[in-house]
């Protein structure tokens, strides 16, 4: 990744750094790049360093090496509380003595706003999440959903340059989640704050962000828009956090052919890899049927998803899993024939 000369945004330039106690640092070198206005989900499973790098950028942990800037100006040394930076945690953290509104009013009013101000102002921030029935209430007067609305009114009521969301819905149900996306969207649309938001979540990275990094052992793997990083993932680590575990081993003879187990399939144009590699294909994109693009397989597990059934088929290559649509699906043992669109399949280099 080339960093572009300045960035008015965030930047995370060689930062390394780990926790007392911890004798290897969790974060190396890491770069990492989230443009003004733009909203990036930092992806990356449980231990990754997400967290560490939020904790960097918020400045609640200095790196040992590597530079922190904010909107183009070097903070690596600046202290939390003058970076103008706000956290959401996946708990709201609200102070429970004070109101729902005097919790949003708390920012303005360290800042030295006068009480009356400072209110009206967390006022319209509280109205802007939906929220403002409730000012009155206490935090143990809130649900869960409520609370965490109330904490992202407080977290924009400081006016940060840099809102970082760190797991912020987890501790949400489904629902909740999903109204909670579609009002960061929607805040986000508005605002155009420069927003990092860690999530282990996938699909609502895909759902709410402008970009996406991959982060896997302290780095960031790939960054991209999310269409991109499906569609074009640069390697088996990244294609499976994105869902997508069909990886069938083999070898681009040539432009556009990729010889495996299952014969000389072809490739779309678009697929630059050459030599050895893994053939992937996005699971909702697989389904079962005759066709030119088509091959022979073996149904063994198919157990509901949500709505969708989760097929796992073996092919002579390996396993195939398709996601597919409600309907009659293909029973265990049972000879079948999946389609792997040419469009979408894609082929990655085994290294992470
Ligand atoms: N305060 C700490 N002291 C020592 N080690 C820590 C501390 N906080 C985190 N770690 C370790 O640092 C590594 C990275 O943790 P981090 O919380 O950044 O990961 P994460 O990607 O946010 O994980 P999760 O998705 O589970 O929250 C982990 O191995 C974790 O055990």
């Amino acid at each position: 990744m080339t960093p572009s000369p300045t960035c008015d945004g965030l930047r995370l330039s060689g930062i390394t750094a780990g926790h007392p106690g911890r004798r290897t640092p969790v974060l190396e070198d890491l770069e990492l790049e989230v443009a003004d206005g733009e909203l990036l989900a930092l992806l990356g499973p449980s231990g990754c360093g997400k967290t560490t790098t939020v904790q960097v950028a918020s400045g609640l942990l200095p790196p040992s090496r590597g530079t922190v800037e904010l909107g183009g100006s070097d903070v690596t040394r600046t202290p939390p509380e003058r970076r103008r930076t706000a956290v959401v945690f996946q708990q709201p953290l609200l102070l429970p003595h004070l109101t729902a509104v005097d919790n949003v009013a708390f920012p303005a009013r360290v800042a030295g706003l006068g009480r009356r101000e400072a209110r009206i102002k967390a006022h319209e921030h509280l109205q802007h999440l939906g929220v403002d029935t409730l000012a009155d209430r206490y935090p143990r007067q809130l649900s869960g959903g409520q609370a965490q609305r109330v904490a992202l009114a407080r977290a924009l009521a400081a006016r940060p340059r840099v809102l970082l969301l760190d797991e912020p819905f987890s501790a949400l149900d489904t629902g909740l989640r999903h109204q909670m996306r579609d009002l960061l969207s929607a805040v986000q649309r508005e605002l155009r704050l420069t927003t990092l938001l860690v999530t282990h979540d996938q699909a609502e990275a895909a759902a709410v962000a402008d970009a996406v990094a991959v982060m896997h052992d302290g780095r960031i793997l790939q960054r991209g828009a999310p269409a991109e990083l499906y569609a074009r993932p640069a390697s088996r680590t990244v294609a499976r956090f994105l869902g997508c575990h069909t990886a069938l081993p083999g070898t681009v003879t040539q432009r556009g052919r990729f010889r495996c187990a299952l014969g000389d399939l072809a490739l779309p144009a678009a697929v630059g890899h050459r030599g050895p590699g893994w053939l992937v294909v996005r699971p909702e994109s697989i389904t079962p049927g005759d066709g030119e693009d088509s091959v022979p397989a073996v149904a063994r597990t198919a157990r509901p998803e949500g709505a969708f059934t989760a097929l796992t088929a073996d092919t002579a290559a390996g396993a195939v899993h398709a996601l597919l649509p409600p309907g009659p699906h293909p029973s265990a043992d049972e000879p079948i024939r999946l389609r792997l669109p040419l469009a979408h399949r894609w082929v990655v280099a085994d290294s992470p």
